[in-house]
């Protein structure tokens, strides 16, 4: 396990669903963490019955039992960076947010909405309760597309969309707003988000796999940034070393066969931690490696 400056074990809290199927949700953050040589925590706040084919049900845990678990944790264990992911219902999402408005780590809000299959994991109406409670709290908040256009109300199909929707999440409380490029369209053969902070873009990007082995990604990004917080890391390193891993997770399940829908990707991989990254630049990770190109903006 890797240890902070002063000795102690990095220690990072995942806030989200379980994932029967083990790809996305608690099952994805958790083994992320250990990749990252950082120890690993979890509050469920749901219970998914889900594979790669679907979501076939979801039940909501008891706004006082996420509380307790959350607690339980904080009173002992503590923690060096935290991950909310799916939330459950409103209650939860109200009990969430009480809990980490006391909290002195780095928070990474991971606003998810839909599966892969285009099923439900936060009810339309809560939306609301995720701009309001959970954005202000975000250091680092990373939607997809979709989830993007829904808290900002900005439709986003190219990279500038992407980029525009990512300022319009830091006016909205987001430290770093990170909008993930995994369903653009016609953005090439390269999979590009686009982060926002202190009025610069800066771009990750690495080759598009041709793979639909893409389950649990949004969940594996995020919680690859929550650990690598919680190593020390500074937001831009963290997110460029969460892409290096999420990159390499998905090239290398790409002929996996777990799963006979959109299948898991192999989180057994190692995160590359670049450098020196600079705001407003765009880094391509081609497997091993960063390289720097202009911003595409
Ligand atoms: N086919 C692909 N090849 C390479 N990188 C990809 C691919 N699809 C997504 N990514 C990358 O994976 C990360 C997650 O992006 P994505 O937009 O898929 O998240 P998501 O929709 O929240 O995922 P999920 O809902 O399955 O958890 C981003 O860094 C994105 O660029
Ligand atoms: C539990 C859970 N959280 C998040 C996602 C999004 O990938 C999912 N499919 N399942």
């Amino acid at each position: 396990m890797f240890r902070r400056p002063d000795g102690h074990v990095a220690r990072m809290l995942t806030i989200a669903g379980s994932d029967s199927g083990g790809g996305a949700g608690i099952q994805a953050d958790l083994k992320t963490a250990h990749q990252f040589g950082v120890y690993g925590m979890s509050v469920v706040t749901a219970i998914t019955a889900q594979n790669t084919v679907g979501v076939q049900a979801v039940y909501p845990l008891p706004a006082e039992i996420v509380r307790a678990q959350f607690e339980s944790v904080r009173d002992d264990l503590g923690f060096d960076a935290i991950k909310t992911g799916m939330l459950g219902d409103r209650a939860a999402i109200h009990a969430i947010a009480d809990a980490l408005a006391g909290v002195d780590c780095p928070i990474v809000v991971d606003p998810v909405m839909i599966a892969k299959g285009g099923e439900a994991l936060l009810q339309p109406d809560d939306v609301a309760a995720v701009i309001e409670r959970m954005l202000p709290l975000a250091d680092v908040a990373t939607p997809n597309a979709p989830e993007a256009e829904r808290l900002t109300g900005i439709p986003v199909r190219s990279l500038a969309d992407a980029a525009r929707a990512a300022e319009a999440l830091a006016r909205l409380g987001a430290r770093y707003a990170v909008v993930k490029g995994g369903h653009l369209d016609g953005a090439g053969d390269l999979a590009m988000d686009v982060v926002f902070h202190g009025g610069a873009w800066t771009v990750f990007a690495a080759p598009r796999v041709p793979s639909r082995k893409t389950h649990g990604t949004g969940c594996t990004l995020s919680s690859a940034i929550a650990a690598a917080l919680a190593r020390g890391a500074r937001p831009l390193e963290a997110i460029a070393a969460a892409k290096s891993f999420i990159s390499r997770a998905i090239a290398s399940a790409a002929d996996w066969d777990v799963g006979s829908g959109h299948g898991p990707t192999d989180h057994s991989q190692c995160p590359v931690f670049p450098d020196h990254i600079e705001a407003g630049r765009m880094y391509v990770f081609d497997g091993r490696q960063f390289a720097e190109a202009a911003l595409p903006l």
